[in-house]
């Protein structure tokens, strides 16, 4: 796929060179006229080198949103299956469908194969759990990095600093695709105002992370998504930044951003409503557990937000200990099963193999297929168990509802 994705973005970043250089003639060919209008002659050149892009290396040429889509279009199976889950996961949001979404998947992905792999496995898992279970894949390309490490597939498809990001993008959008064609859903992260479009009407839920909840810019650009979207507690725990994330996203917004040609635009929108809280735990602590989900109710509903809750089993909750991540589900499966209404997704890390790797972007070559090389996940065979007890708890809360 990289091989792909590498042809295409060369041939579309040939093209937007020559159309970006139009656009320069143009603007100096209207120079003249604008100086006109408001009186004002050529000045001397001036010297802008030290006060301008003082610490820029390098500015290139990225592929656009229109451009990709244009190459690398949706297929009829892709828009079924994002159409049908958004649908689904909002009725699972609201309480009409008393089922449970799960967003299952790789903390991170790196390896298309692997990815593709994982998703023919959650296909099988989808079907045997549809009564119950809305399954959706974790497809993060986009790492939000505490301090300094690898930013993801999008930004470094080859996982070994080049950082083509022409090329991720195309290949974000390739894997996509490929994942929606096989009847799975994707869930994503999305982390700056540019990526969302590259991925237009292939995500079906969106979840802000814990270091961008409380950011304006991100709570603007959500309010305008066609996609589910959830917010995280914030890193040290505030479930109030998610409360406010999701107040602010449901309002409608201007802002500034770029339309799928990449040239700056002024965005309107409308608000998104399906706007949750994800509880993912802190440092300090897990927050899954029957007291916190009862904070969260009464903080959402002091605000008057529908009391709806997304528990994350892996980060704060599970210590960063993917093997702990069992442990929440069961706690979570207790409440579902007792007849806890206000849960309705659960998140979790999994790979198809196990634990996690150290990426030497040196030697990319060497990683161990199948394994995340951000966080720790569990793998398909403890999934299995996960989404079974899942399943069960589901079936549990509606026969006593
Ligand atoms: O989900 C993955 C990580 O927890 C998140 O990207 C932060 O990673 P870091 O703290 O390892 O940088
Ligand atoms: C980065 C993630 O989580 P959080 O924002 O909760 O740390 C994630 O889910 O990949």
């Amino acid at each position: 796929m990289l091989e792909q994705a590498t042809q295409v973005a060369d041939l579309l970043l040939d093209v937007q060179t020559r159309v970006n250089a139009r656009i320069d003639a143009a603007l100096i060919e209207l120079l003249p006229e604008v100086q006109g209008r408001l009186g004002v002659g050529e000045g001397p050149p001036v010297d802008l080198v030290d006060l301008v892009n003082a610490r820029i290396t390098g500015l290139s040429v990225v592929v656009t949103p229109a451009a990709v889509a244009s190459v690398v279009p949706l297929s009829e199976a892709s828009v079924g299956t994002t159409r049908t889950a958004r649908r689904a996961v909002t009725e699972v949001l609201d309480g009409t469908d008393d089922r449970l979404t799960v967003i299952a998947g790789p903390c991170s992905i790196h390896d298309p194969a692997a990815a593709l792999e994982y998703a023919g496995f959650l296909a099988r898992m989808r079907e045997r759990h549809g009564n119950d279970l809305e399954i959706l894949m974790r497809t993060y390309t986009e790492k939000p990095r505490t301090e300094v490490d690898w930013k993801g597939f999008a930004y470094d498809p080859f996982l070994d600093g080049s950082s083509r990001i022409s090329v991720g993008l195309v290949a974000t959008r390739m894997l996509m695709c490929r994942i929606t064609e096989l009847g799975v859903p994707v869930a994503a992260e999305p982390l700056n105002a540019l990526t969302p479009q590259y991925v237009n009407g292939l995500v079906t839920y969106n979840g802000v992370g814990a270091r961008n909840v409380t950011d304006q810019t991100a709570r603007e650009r959500v309010s305008g998504f066609s996609s589910v979207v959830g917010f995280k507690n914030s890193p040290e725990g505030s479930i109030d930044a998610a409360v406010q994330a999701i107040v602010a996203a449901r309002a409608p917004h201007e802002f500034l951003g770029v339309d799928a040609h990449g040239v700056s635009a002024q965005l309107s929108t409308t608000g998104n409503e399906t706007g949750h809280v994800i509880l993912r735990g802190a440092k300090a602590g897990p927050n899954y557990s029957r007291a916190h989900i009862a904070e969260t109710k009464a903080k959402l509903a002091a605000r008057g937000l529908p009391e709806v809750v997304v528990v994350d089993a892996s980060h704060g909750n599970s210590q960063k200990d993917h093997r702990r991540q069992i442990e929440v589900v069961r706690d979570l499966a207790g409440q579902v099963a007792g007849g806890e209404r206000a849960i309705r997704g659960v998140m979790v890390e999994s790979n198809l193999v196990e634990g996690r790797q150290d990426l030497d972007q040196r030697h990319p070559d060497r990683l161990t297929y199948g394994c995340s090389v951000t966080d720790a996940c569990v793998d398909l065979g403890t999934t299995e168990v996960i989404l079974a007890e899942l399943a069960e708890a589901v079936r549990v809360r509606r026969t006593t509802a």
